[in-house]
């Protein structure tokens, strides 16, 4: 693959009289790590919501694969969502009643028949292997990010967004969804963005881009050489 996954260009949102997103231009490579920070409310989940096809900018391009999708109907946006893009919830966003192998397996369920190679990989990498037939409601809150994890990797993905993943967990488990994220990532040269308010997490990342009311800027290398 070459060329960006995705490309932002003059992102904005505007909602009534408020400027939530300004002039926001970003650029994701394939297979790499970055990291979104910011304080609450700076429009973290509103460009999560953008640059992941959940809703549209009020002007500005957001590019796929180098094809505007500006222009793109709901239903084509849909396509290249399930195909391109896999998404971790703050809040998971698993379904009750389905166990934890039929939530993870929803993206691969618009073709004739599942990947269940694939998933079993994603499942034994991600230490779930054990609780494929069981509930969310029985699972704990890490293993459901796990299974949550999974799902966003099932269509094998270019770029995997996840909006605070950490945000729920206690430092330990938080420690361990990032590492098993980036094992991932590593394993299936997934890009991945991820979102949060959390200072403490950049070190891992590739780039850091702080957004404040709404602009963003990239955080330069403070880091002091040795
Ligand atoms: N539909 C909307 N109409 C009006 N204002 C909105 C709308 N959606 C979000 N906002 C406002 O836009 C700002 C950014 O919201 P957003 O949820 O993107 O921030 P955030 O950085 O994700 O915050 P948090 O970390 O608290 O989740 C907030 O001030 C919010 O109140």
């Amino acid at each position: 693959m070459t060329g960006p996954v995705l490309r932002g260009d003059s992102l904005t949102v505007e909602r009534g009289d408020s400027t939530i997103l300004a002039d926001v231009s970003i650029t994701v490579e394939p297979d790499t790590s970055l990291l979104i920070q910011g304080p609450s409310g700076a429009g973290k989940t509103t460009l999560f919501n953008v640059l992941g096809l959940l809703s549209t900018p009020t002007s500005g391009s957001l590019y796929v694969h180098g094809d505007d999708t500006s222009a793109l109907p709901e239903r084509k946006r849909a396509v290249l969502r399930r195909d391109a893009i896999g998404f971790v919830f703050q809040d998971f966003q698993l379904i009750p009643d389905l166990t934890a192998w039929d939530n993870a397996a929803l993206p691969q369920d618009h073709t004739r028949s599942r990947d269940e190679a694939w998933l079993d990989t994603l499942f034994d990498a991600l230490d779930i292997l054990d609780l494929k037939d069981q509930y969310p409601a029985t699972l704990s809150g890490g293993e459901k990010q796990r299974v949550a994890i999974a799902r966003a990797l099932a269509n094998r993905p270019d770029v995997v967004f996840a909006d605070e993943p950490t945000g729920q967990l206690d430092p330990e488990t938080a420690e361990r969804v990032l590492d098993l994220l980036f094992r991932v990532k590593d394993q299936t040269d997934t890009a991945l963005v991820v979102i949060s308010h959390d200072p403490t997490l950049s070190d891992q990342f590739e780039e850091t881009h702080v957004l404040i009311d709404g602009s963003l800027r990239r955080k330069s290398d403070e880091r002091i050489p040795q």
